[in-house]
């Protein structure tokens, strides 16, 4: 049973269309990754899905009720979004940043609970960031940041996660502990869309691809019948090798660089 559903969806910004015709669903314990070119609408379509730009056609239903007929508290109680880590300002601790993901639980006026900061202390735990708890945000390095936005988001406890582009800009070891991560949380019920540049990380995590290019969807299965060299050409340009790696348990996908080609071929 779908989780979210976006049928026929039509997106975009006032006077600027981006995307049209994109129909797409995602079910509890599901991982769906949207794969496709720079500008081709991804952190548009994600927008949309969260209710921060209305719908410009079509419809998009969560749980079966229209995603406008939410409130924003109400929406936040069932969906997190998880937004790259790049840029830290604000100097509040881990601890007070996972915290804020308890917003739409807590009254406006009130301060947070004990049951709120041991939603907050088990997020943290959960991602294995409890020791970082007392340090600063801008301070923690970019993947311990990322971790730290995964904890506000589930410290929201929701049932969908939306993250764009969780394995930006980190190191080879947490690129790999946050996919593992968000395979565990997929096992856990949660339903999870997001979006990636690396092919091989669908693989890596997800049980659906939605394939986008010039704000449409081309294709929507499972990895291995949509992530083939023949569509990733078409989506970006290059020639790749995808091959199943016994020693991962999965497949793998690398661009075939001519350099490498003429020396293969000689
Ligand atoms: N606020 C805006 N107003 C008008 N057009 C916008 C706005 N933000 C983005 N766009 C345009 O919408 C299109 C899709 O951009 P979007 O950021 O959704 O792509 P993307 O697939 O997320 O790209 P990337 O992979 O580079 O993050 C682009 O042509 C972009 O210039």
């Amino acid at each position: 049973m779908s989780f979210l559903t976006a049928a026929d969806l039509a997106f975009g910004y006032r006077g600027a269309p981006v995307g049209r015709d994109v129909t797409l669903s995602v079910a509890r314990g599901e991982v769906l990754a949207l794969l496709g070119p720079n500008g081709c609408g991804k952190t548009t379509l994600f927008k949309t899905l969260l209710g921060l730009l209305p719908p410009r056609g079509g419809r998009l239903l969560l749980e079966g009720r229209e995603v406008a007929a939410f409130t924003r508290a109400e929406f936040a109680r069932r969906v997190a979004y998880v937004p790259q880590a790049h840029g830290a300002t604000f100097p509040f601790r881990v601890r007070e940043m996972v915290l804020m993901g308890r917003a739409s639980r807590i009254d406006t006026f009130a301060t947070p609970s004990a049951i709120d900061r041991q939603a907050a202390d088990a997020a943290m735990e959960t991602l294995g960031i409890a020791h970082l708890a007392d340090r600063l945000f801008p301070e923690v390095s970019g993947g311990e940041r990322q971790m730290a936005l995964i904890a506000r988001a589930l410290a929201q406890e929701p049932a969908m996660l939306v993250m764009d582009e969780p394995t930006a800009s980190l190191d080879f070891g947490n690129q790999a502990r946050v996919l593992e991560r968000i395979a565990d949380l997929s096992r856990s019920g949660l339903a999870i869309v997001l979006s990636t540049h690396d092919p091989g990380h669908a693989f890596a995590c997800a049980h659906r691809v939605a394939l986008m290019k010039g704000g449409r969807v081309l294709a929507t299965g499972s990895p291995q019948e949509v992530v083939t060299a023949e569509a990733l050409r078409g989506l970006y340009g290059v020639e790749v090798a995808i091959a199943y790696m016994q020693g991962a348990g999965r497949h793998v996908c690398v661009p075939t660089l001519t350099r490498n080609e003429k020396e293969r071929d000689s």
